[in-house]
């Protein structure tokens, strides 16, 4: 009953912090669950499959280290082989009559091999876990570097979408995986080998002693692999509570927060949901663990009967004289040698099966990454500036019912200054987005010099717009590259640098800092220093012009900037409009779109004014009362200027 409320209250904290998306996620994977549910012989099936894909991606990363492994454990089998024959043959002259010595004598050859074989096995397992910690780096290196790859490579949309974010998250953990599964995978060739050995070996000493063998061992790998399907399904399932609270813990601690969270008081609000989900995880963690102990218990005691049988067969075997002594004592030998290896290898097989699967999750991310890969056509743009222009353009974000546009027909032509505005969520910023290729339509057209976007190549897209994104990435690298990601096959440029610095005012920012352009933006590192808004503003906006395409989209450029900065920005970007270039404007402040070519007044998605200033504020629509609106605030209480007060005291 207590735990029941428990339960209860995280759901309620997941509600209050995350809404209902964790429960919606918990509850699709709770199906999916249920779909997968499978028993020990799926399982079988999958293994094969798992190892497939880690042996490929080892050949990939260190196809030495890998055929070095094959060979080691190949003849690490072999020696194990000659091993347990050996006893046999020391154990025959030994119980056969005749003195002592001269039984010894001819028990010393197999003696010797036992002790060259050995000695060679663990030569090869030691060559063997050599070859493997080189494998092992290197695949996980390989299979980080793939999936990020791929993942660079998709539809923003797609990165967007919450379940491609958590198979991408499955994926990562399965990168680290590899590792675990290449060391594993070790072992289990280890075990295999021994195991294969000792089975011929009881094959050849009785026939029956081999089914015997495995029996005992049949219900411990069944425990152990029922328990690894139920840890990795509750990874999956759990795998959006693990990152809300991985991200509580972040905000719990991070610089960016820590004022807010201090101000307000609002530490052990976020502490006592920290606790409640975390309760929720642990919860989880005992149920596991409680499922896993019965297992491992029925496994153990099934395993346990079958040893006592396989005993009592060999002891049966041994009186009624079908077996002599010395092959008694050889398959003891062997029992014990492939038991150990079989509970070795089953550990092994867990790991390798628990692990492997998120291995699996990566494989399936690389190809869902490769199937949302950004789309793109053939056809190339011109050479020369192009008019951009969408039809009935109409676009909805991934699970939303509402379209962010609706219907929506603009016009750019090369050199103009076209300003967006709007209220907040009209669907502006979204627009851009599409205009410069980030999205694509979801229904009618953005055009580029009369071409559908769609069959232009994307890649030469992108190379003509400089965007200036409301919510731009503040990297943490050093001011410099904070503008040279704005182009990176001009990183080097001085030149370059120092022009977008000017035109910014980023220069300004990098005088004031300790190590100029070099100062690295990120508190949290040694030697990191953080920057105002304002001053990140003049960065973001460094970047656009490091960037220098003929197509910028400057998105609330100025909303941080002070009024001075502000006006020469503004200043500068009907600049570069002069110089040929194309200026998409995104703002707030109706003041500075007074001069621009085409102004579109967006509402709901949709365009419901659009014109030069004098034309719409003769228009009288909702620009010209948004215009007045924002006049009125500096009309209403005028400030008076130096030479007005002049005046006064000149008429007093
Ligand atoms: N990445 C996204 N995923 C889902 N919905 C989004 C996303 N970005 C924007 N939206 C939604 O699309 C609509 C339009 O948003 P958009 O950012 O284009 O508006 P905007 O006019 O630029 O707003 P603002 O003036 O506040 O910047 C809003 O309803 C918003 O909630």
């Amino acid at each position: 009953m207590g735990r029941h409320r428990a339960g209860a209250a995280a759901e309620a904290a997941r509600d209050e912090l995350f809404g209902s998306g964790i429960r919606l996620s918990l509850g699709q994977l709770r199906h999916e669950g249920a779909g997968s549910r499978v028993g020990f012989f799926t399982m079988a099936r999958e293994l094969p499959r798992l190892m497939a894909v880690t042996v490929r991606l080892g050949r990939a990363a260190a196809p030495g280290a890998l055929a070095a492994i094959v060979i080691a454990e190949l003849i690490g089998g072999v020696a194990t082989v000659v091993t347990l024959m050996s006893t046999y043959r020391v154990l025959v002259p030994l119980m056969a009559g005749g003195p002592s010595r001269d039984r010894l004598l001819a028990a010393g050859p197999a003696l010797a091999a036992i002790a060259l074989a050995a000695g060679t096995a663990s030569v090869m397992r030691a060559a063997s876990k050599a070859a493997a910690s080189r494998l092992g780096p290197r695949a996980e290196r390989l299979a980080y570097t793939r999936l990020l790859e791929r993942a660079a490579k998709v539809e923003l949309a797609a990165l967007e979408d919450a379940g491609f974010h958590n198979l991408l998250g499955a994926a990562r953990q399965g990168t680290r995986a590899t590792r675990v599964v290449i060391t594993n995978a070790v072992a289990l060739l280890t075990g295999l080998t021994n195991l294969v050995a000792s089975a011929g070996v009881l094959t050849v000493l009785h026939p029956l002693l081999l089914p015997l063998l495995l029996a005992t061992i049949a219900p411990k790998g069944w425990s152990a692999v029922r328990a690894a399907r139920a840890r990795f399904a509750s990874a999956k399932r759990y795998m959006d509570l693990t990152r809300q609270l991985e991200v509580l813990g972040d905000l719990l601690s991070s610089p960016n927060t820590g004022p807010e969270i201090r101000a307000h008081g609002a530490a052990p609000y976020l502490l006592a949901h920290y606790d409640r989900l975390s309760s929720v995880a642990e919860e989880e963690q005992e149920r596991l663990g409680r499922a896993e102990a019965r297992g491992v218990l029925a496994g153990d005691a099934l395993s346990g009967l079958a040893s006592v049988a396989t005993y009592a067969a060999l002891g049966a075997l041994l009186l009624v004289g079908t077996v002599p002594l010395a092959v008694a004592g050889a398959a003891v030998m062997a029992i014990r040698t492939g038991r150990t290896s079989l509970i070795g290898l089953i550990m092994s097989t867990n790991q390798i099966y628990e692990q492997g699967l998120f291995v699996l999750e990566w494989e399936r991310a690389c190809a869902e990454a490769e199937q949302r890969a950004l789309h793109t056509g053939d056809l190339a743009l011109p050479p020369h500036p192009v008019e951009i222009r969408t039809r009935d353009l109409r676009f909805t974000y991934p699970h939303k019912t509402r379209p962010a546009l609706d219907g929506v027909d603009v016009v750019i032509r090369p050199g103009e200054i076209v300003a967006l505005v709007g209220e907040n969520g009209s669907g502006k910023s979204t627009l851009a987005k599409l205009l410069c290729g980030l999205y694509l339509p979801g229904g009618g057209q953005v055009t580029w010099g009369g071409v559908p976007i769609e069959l232009l190549d994307r890649r030469g897209v992108f190379e003509r717009v400089a965007l200036a994104a409301q919510d731009f990435p503040r990297w943490p690298f050093t001011a410099r590259v904070n503008l040279a990601i704005g182009r990176t096959d001009h990183a080097g440029d001085r030149e370059r640098l120092w022009w977008a610095g000017l035109a910014s005012g980023a220069d300004t920012v990098a005088a004031s800092l300790p190590d100029g352009w070099d100062t690295l933006l990120a508190r949290e590192f040694m030697g990191g220093t953080e920057l105002s808004g304002g001053q990140w503003q003049r960065i973001g906006l460094g970047r656009a012009w490091f960037r220098d395409a003929p197509v910028l989209v400057f998105d609330e450029p100025t909303s941080a900037l002070d009024p001075r900065a502000e006006t020469e920005i503004f200043d500068k970007v009907g600049t570069l409009a002069a110089d040929g270039r194309t200026v998409i404007l995104i703002t707030h402040r109706l003041a500075s779109v007074r001069r621009v070519d085409r102004i579109y007044v967006l509402r709901r998605g949709k365009v419901i004014e659009h014109g030069t200033h004098e034309g719409l504020m003769a228009a009288d629509g909702a620009y010209a009362e948004m215009y007045r609106l924002q006049a009125e605030q500096y009309v209403d209480s005028p400030v008076p200027t130096a030479d007005d007060k002049n005046k006064k005291e000149f008429s007093q």
